[in-house]
């Protein structure tokens, strides 16, 4: 298939290396006007079902940034953190053909709406993955952690392209099609309400959210998530959020969270999309959601001593 990937950053190339290791045509789409790029990539391999390690590196070179490719793709990936998604998006749209297949794949949600206007007759596809991969140099890939991914359609156009996830399941297991896209998005979405503000406001690794200190807060995130869910249709409770969060909680002790990396490196964050999300969804249900917007707040607040 001819796949152009927008958003060769850690996820987004985990994903083109894994889709060119299935004999795809994958074109990389850069902000830069280099026109090949080679990446190594250190492959993750399973010894037995509970440990994992990194053996080998390979390179994988790509072409970038035609104008012609894009014009002949027939899926274009978006993998971009997702308030950089219209910037993103917008310059290709003059190029695509209104029968290529557009798959968004971010945390949180929240840009559903845009993408639909910008693309109004393309079949569009959101993702969700816990698949985890890191960039440590410009052109390094790391392939970090294995976990499900999940697709589904959020317009008409993309109900028949459920054969997508059977070729990303061919690329990177297990990958499994959604009638509801919306049901895995908000499972997520807890996950990284509750992790996501918590590691980055206390710089600490996922693993930290353990201790004693962190556990009321915890509950007091997955009631309010709840809450919501249920008002927007899902049958959940807190605590299977917060068995899903303690799971995850535990399975990435070590890592520090995207949100913690980000509050780090001084760049922006995904918090209005994700518990900035969640409170506009309350407010939609006239539901008060303290601890979410207090989250939202504190991490608004600390983005705004880097970007006046
Ligand atoms: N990394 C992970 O393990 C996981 C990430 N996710 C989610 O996936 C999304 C991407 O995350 P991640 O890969 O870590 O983030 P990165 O920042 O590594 O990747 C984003 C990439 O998008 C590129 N980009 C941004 N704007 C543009 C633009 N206008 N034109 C072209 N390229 C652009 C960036 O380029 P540049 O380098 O030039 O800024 C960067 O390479 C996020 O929503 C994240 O939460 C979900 C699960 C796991
Ligand atoms: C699941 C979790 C919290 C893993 O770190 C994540 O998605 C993130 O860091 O954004």
């Amino acid at each position: 298939m001819n796949i152009t990937l927008l958003g060769a950053g850690a996820i987004g190339a985990l994903w083109a290396i894994k889709l060119t290791q299935q004999q795809h045509n994958v074109q990389l789409w850069t902000r830069n006007a280099e026109t090949k790029v080679t990446l190594h990539f250190n492959e993750l391999t399973t010894t037995t079902t509970t440990t994992t390690t990194t053996t080998t590196t390979n390179d994988y070179s790509f072409s970038c940034n035609s104008p012609d490719d894009l014009a002949a793709c027939e899926l274009l990936i978006v993998t971009v953190k997702a308030f950089q998604v219209t910037t993103a998006l917008t310059p290709l749209l003059p190029y695509l053909n209104t029968d290529c297949v557009v798959i968004i794949m971010h945390n949180g949600i929240g840009t559903q709406s845009q993408v639909q206007q910008l693309l109004p007759h393309n079949p569009i596809i959101y993702a969700t993955t816990s698949q985890a991969a890191f960039k440590p140099t410009q052109t390094t890939i790391q392939h970090t952690g294995l976990g499900q991914t999940s697709l589904g359609a959020i317009n008409d156009y993309a109900q028949s392209q459920s054969h997508i996830a059977i070729l990303f399941d061919g690329a990177l297991a297990p990958t499994q099609w959604q009638a509801n896209i919306y049901q895995p998005l908000w499972q997520k979405l807890a996950i990284n309400c509750a992790i996501n503000p918590l590691t980055a406001l206390h710089q600490c690794c996922n693993g930290d959210l353990a201790l004693p200190c962190y556990q009321s807060q915890l509950d007091s995130i997955c009631l309010e998530v709840a809450q919501i869910m249920t008002a927007e249709g899902f049958v959940t409770t807190q605590q299977q959020l917060r068995h899903q969060v303690d799971n995850v909680i535990k399975a990435t002790a070590n890592n520090y969270s995207s949100m913690n990396r980000d509050i780090f490196h001084h760049r922006l964050t995904e918090i209005d999309y994700i518990n900035g999300y969640l409170v506009q969804q309350a407010q939609r249900h006239n539901i008060d959601t303290p601890i979410n917007y207090q989250l939202w707040q504190a991490i608004k607040h600390m983005e705004s001593l880097d970007h006046a």
